[in-house]
This record gives C-alpha cells, sequence and structure tokens, in this order.
C-alpha cells in the first residue's frame, strides 16, 4: 500500500486536470502553452496562456500542443506538465516521491508516450504509469472495470471521443476518433460563415456551443447574441443566432459520434451486450455537456445512456483511483 499523496495526471487535449490522491483535484487549467516564437521561452501556461489565444502580436503565439489528440508539438507538451506537475507539488508536503499516473491522449505513439513518462520522471516522480483514456474514464465514472461484466464508455473530449467496452480489467473492444469538442466548434464557426458572412473566433464558437449547443430538436425561441469580422465589409458586426441554427451546424459531427458508438456496439461480445444494456452507456469528458446528446443516444442506439457525474473530471479522478491498483501497472509494465 501507498502514500495518500500520488498524482494522477489526465493530459488532456482541451485540459489537463492534476489529482492528488487525498486531496482531490488541485490543478485544472487549458492545456495552453504561450512561446515567444524566436527563442520558444515559453511565455505564459494554461489559463493566462488561453485568453491570449487569437489575441497575440507576431512574436508570440499560443497554442494547444495536442489539439487533435497527436502530440504536435513534443517539448512543449512536456514541459507543460512538468509546469503542471511542480504546481501540484507544491500544494501539499510529500513524504516521499510521488508515483504518478499519466493519462495520455489515446493517438499518441509509443515513443511519444514513453517520453510523456520520462518527463513525468524528471519533475519529480519515483516512478510513472501510462494510463489509457477511456479506462481511466471509466474508473472514474465508477464503473465496476475489474469485474466479470461489459461496462461501456463514451468520453467526449477536445480533440477525441474514446469508445471503449471494458472488462475484467481491459479494453474488450474500442473506437477512438478524432471527432469532438474541437470538431463541434469548427462546425459552428463554418456555419456562421456560410450563412452569415461573418468570421468568428474559435472561443466565440465553444461559448455559443456550451451556452445554446444542442443536439435534439431546439428552440427557435432560444437566441444568442454573437460578434465577428463582416467578411464582405471587413468590420465588426453582432448578428443573433437561434438554438435550432446551432443544432443543425452541429448535426453531422453528432452524428460522426453516435456512429462510433453503433459501431463498437456491433463488436461486442453478445453477454458484454447484455451486460451494457442493463447498466446503460456512460458518457464522460466535456462533450458529454452537450444538451440532449444522451437523449439523442439513447434514441439511435435503443439503450440506456447515463451522463456520469463531474464528466468533466472523471479521466483525473480515475487516474487518480487506478493508483490503488498501481501494483497491476506495475505488472503491465
Ligand atoms: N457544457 C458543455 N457543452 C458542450 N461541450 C462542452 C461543455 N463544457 C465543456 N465542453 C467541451 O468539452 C471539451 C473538453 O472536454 P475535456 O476536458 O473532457 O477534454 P480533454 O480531456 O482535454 O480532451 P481529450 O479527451 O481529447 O484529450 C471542449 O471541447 C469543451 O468545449
Amino acid at each position: 500500500m501507498f502514500g495518500t499523496k500520488d498524482i494522477g495526471i489526465d493530459l488532456g487535449t482541451a485540459n489537463t486536470l492534476v489529482y492528488i490522491k487525498g486531496k482531490g483535484i488541485v490543478v485544472r487549467e487549458p492545456s495552453v502553452v504561450a512561446l515567444r516564437q524566436d527563442t520558444k521561452d515559453i511565455v505564459a501556461v494554461g489559463n493566462e496562456a488561453r485568453n491570449m489565444i487569437g489575441r497575440t502580436p507576431g512574436n508570440i503565439v499560443a497554442l494547444r500542443p495536442m489539439k487533435d489528440g497527436v502530440i504536435a508539438d513534443f517539448e512543449t507538451t512536456s514541459t507543460m506538465m512538468k509546469y503542471y506537475m511542480n504546481q501540484a507539488l507544491k500544494t501539499g508536503s510529500f513524504s516521499r516521491k510521488p508515483y504518478v499516473m499519466v493519462c495520455v491522449p489515446s493517438g499518441i505513439t509509443s515513443v511519444e508516450r514513453r517520453a510523456v513518462i520520462d518527463a513525468a520522471r524528471q519533475a519529480g516522480a519515483k516512478d510513472a504509469f501510462p494510463i489509457e483514456e477511456p479506462f481511466a474514464a471509466a474508473i472514474g465514472a465508477g464503473l465496476p472495470v475489474w469485474e466479470p461484466t461489459g461496462s461501456m464508455v463514451v468520453d467526449i473530449g477536445g480533440g477525441t471521443t474514446e469508445v471503449a467496452v471494458i472488462s475484467l480489467g481491459g479494453i474488450v473492444t474500442s473506437q477512438s476518433i478524432r471527432v469532438a469538442g474541437d470538431e463541434m466548434d469548427d462546425a459552428i464557426v463554418s456555419y456562421i460563415r456560410k450563412q452569415y458572412n461573418l468570421m468568428i473566433g474559435e472561443r466565440t464558437a465553444e461559448a455559443v456551443k456550451m451556452e445554446i449547443g444542442s443536439a435534439v430538436a431546439a428552440d427557435t425561441d432560444v437566441t444568442m447574441e454573437i460578434r465577428g469580422r463582416d467578411l464582405l465589409t471587413g468590420l465588426p458586426k453582432t448578428i443573433e443566432i437561434t438554438q435550432r441554427e446551432i443544432q443543425i451546424a452541429l448535426a453531422d459531427t453528432v452524428a460522426n459520434i453516435i456512429e462510433s458508438v453503433k459501431s463498437t456496439l456491433e463488436h461486442t461480445p453478445p453477454e458484454l451486450s447484455a451486460d451494457i444494456m442493463d447498466r446503460g452507456i456512460v458518457l464522460t469528458g466535456g462533450g458529454a455537456l452537450l444538451q440532449g446528446l444522451d437523449q439523442l443516444m439513447t434514441a439511435e442506439t435503443s439503450m440506456p445512456v447515463h451522463i456520469a457525474e463531474e464528466p468533466l473530471d472523471c479521466v483525473a479522478i480515475g487516474t487518480g483511483k487506478a493508483l490503488d491498483n498501481i501494483d497491476y501497472f506495475k505488472k503491465q509494465k
């Protein structure tokens, strides 16, 4: 049995969360880094860097190093992780070097995975272990992953949607698609551009999605004002859009996510399908919060669908809880 100060890190494409056993989530920041372009020196990390997206002068760039589920810029990713780990280490006195469990996006290569683990060691871990995202999400959602029963989790993050069926501590069947929250934002940007000749930023699109986005037949009375740049005049302009329009804008992306759930179910052994039928499909990740997505998925799959409690925190909590079974991960290594 290990001490209560081990660390779980959810290195997500959109958000990075750090969980300390016995303390809960101590860091929750966007996975964004601002760099000076010429020297590559880091100017800001997290919220401060996020506020710079789309607003930087020429020599500074604010970027999401893991956007799209792949590590585009590996050194920056490692530096960002070390920065967050150090922040977490500062929040408590550690009697010894902590064990660290890191959840990495499933799109990354084994070389990149290795490098993330090395970066955690360099940042002060006694040892570090990788954990697969849907597995961590399922643990965090409270699913009985170690038991001989089928559980299905759909983790809809920023860059990727992971669909997995888990039983007896292993992933039986899974799918990972690069369609998730970011793609919803892009769909809103392109809808507004086509319909209104208005260019809006990705942060505005995300705000629209969170406020009035919907996966099901939506209300034309629910509206929101948005600001952007008129592509014809080049001047700033404000328009009003309806929830129904955003539902139309998001329809293809939502259909892709539901399609991957259906096809994973088709590849699921019948005994496990029966278990999932009883327990229901569990949605985690920020995308689970899209209004009506659970309803639509229920209608399309004929399965019960539940949104996990605190969907944005499931992966981080799962990495932390996985530390209770650290022997299992040591053996896997
Ligand atoms: N209320 C909401 N409605 C719709 N989408 C939301 C809501 N809240 C957050 N999101 C979206 O959830 C996504 C972030 O989710 P999350 O933090 O789970 O991703 P991540 O773990 O960083 O990414 P990945 O799983 O790809 O590594 C963002 O695209 C964000 O816009």
